[in-house]
């Protein structure tokens, strides 16, 4: 079974509004709700792929309920917490501007609820883990999840940032996907070339990932394995919403891991399902993916 572990979902109220003033009373010209955050977007991608998942993490209060109900799916395993879970803002205007809230404060109590969900893996299951930490969590809170998915001998997959990202590189991931900012933050340097891409990807693996894909919005992303480099330049289209292009991006590549494909065939599903969502108004259909997949290539960078 597959497991995303969404710490601090989200209701992603997408607004849109031509000319955003500052200072002044805009006014919308459209608006939408979607149930939101970074794991739950993977097991939406998943489920419209027919794929099974388990959704775990905090949900609670008008909100949390709005997103259960919402998604109402025998996916959803969330342990609930007394405060309401967030609304993040997505104002869709000449550029995208994004507000995330920080989310309700985790009890110890309402942690340890959570934790004993991790008893029922078996070494045949893979664990997603994306998107911030909730208040109140411990720092090392990913690092901790990690050993517990390991002592029961599955496997992990993380998409987060910074020091998360760093201390759960070297534990072994299956698969990180930061985008260029996120890895020019983790390495503290500027990614803007493709050699600049490609040495920061080469790094991730050297770090301990056995797959990395550094993703570029609409320039496109990189795949890198210890043998294997592709670079696959983006496909041209109207961009609707790129809200969870990222997530739909791992579902696309672990969907396909589960099914025996092979990296580069892994990696085009990846692409191709980043870009369905990116040109879609909510996470993307099978449909559009296996259209998209079909326009996917890729130039393997170990022979140019
Ligand atoms: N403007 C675009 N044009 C074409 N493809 C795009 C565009 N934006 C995103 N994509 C596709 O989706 C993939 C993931 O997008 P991106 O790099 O923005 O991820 P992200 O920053 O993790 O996104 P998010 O956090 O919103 O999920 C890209 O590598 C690309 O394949
Ligand atoms: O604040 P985080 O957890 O980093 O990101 C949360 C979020 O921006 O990520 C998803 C898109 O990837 C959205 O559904 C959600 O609002």
């Amino acid at each position: 079974m597959i497991y995303t572990v969404t710490l601090n979902p989200s209701i992603d109220y997408i607004v849109q509004v031509d000319d955003l003033e500052f200072g002044a009373t805009n006014r919308a010209q459209g608006t939408h709700f979607f149930p939101g955050g970074k794991g739950i977007n993977v097991s939406r991608l998943l489920a419209n792929q027919g794929i099974p998942s388990k959704m775990w993490g905090f949900l609670g209060g008008f909100t949390g309920n709005y997103i259960s109900e919402t998604l109402a799916s025998d996916a959803l395993d969330f342990t609930p917490v007394s405060e309401a879970s967030r609304i993040n803002i997505k104002i869709k205007g000449n550029q995208e501007t994004e507000i995330n809230a920080g989310g309700p404060t985790i009890s110890e109590d309402e942690l340890k609820a959570f934790k004993a969900k991790f008893s029922v893996l078996t070494a045949v299951d893979t664990v997603i883990f994306s998107g911030s930490m909730a208040r109140g969590l411990p720092t090392d809170i990913y690092q901790n999840l990690v050993t517990l998915v390991q002592k029961s001998g599955a496997q992990f997959i993380i998409d987060t940032t910074g020091d998360a990202l760093k201390a759960t590189l070297a534990q072994g991931p299956v698969l990180v996907k930061p985008n260029r900012a996120e890895v020019a933050e983790l390495y503290q340097q500027p990614i803007e070339s493709l050699s600049d891409v490609q040495k920061a990807g080469e790094r991730l693996i050297q770090d301990g990932a056995q797959h990395a894909i550094i993703s570029m919005a609409g320039d496109g992303a990189m795949f890198f394995s210890n043998d294997e480099m592709y670079y696959a330049p983006a496909l041209v289209g109207k961009v609707v919403n790129s809200v969870g292009a990222g997530d739909s991006m791992i579902a696309g590549f672990v969907g396909a891991l589960s099914q025996g494909m092979s990296n580069s065939e892994c990696f085009k599903y990846a692409v191709a399902s980043g870009t369905a969502t990116a040109f879609s108004a909510d996470i993307a259909e099978k449909q559009l993916i296996d259209e998209l997949f079909n326009q996917v290539t890729l130039q393997n960078m170990k022979e140019s």
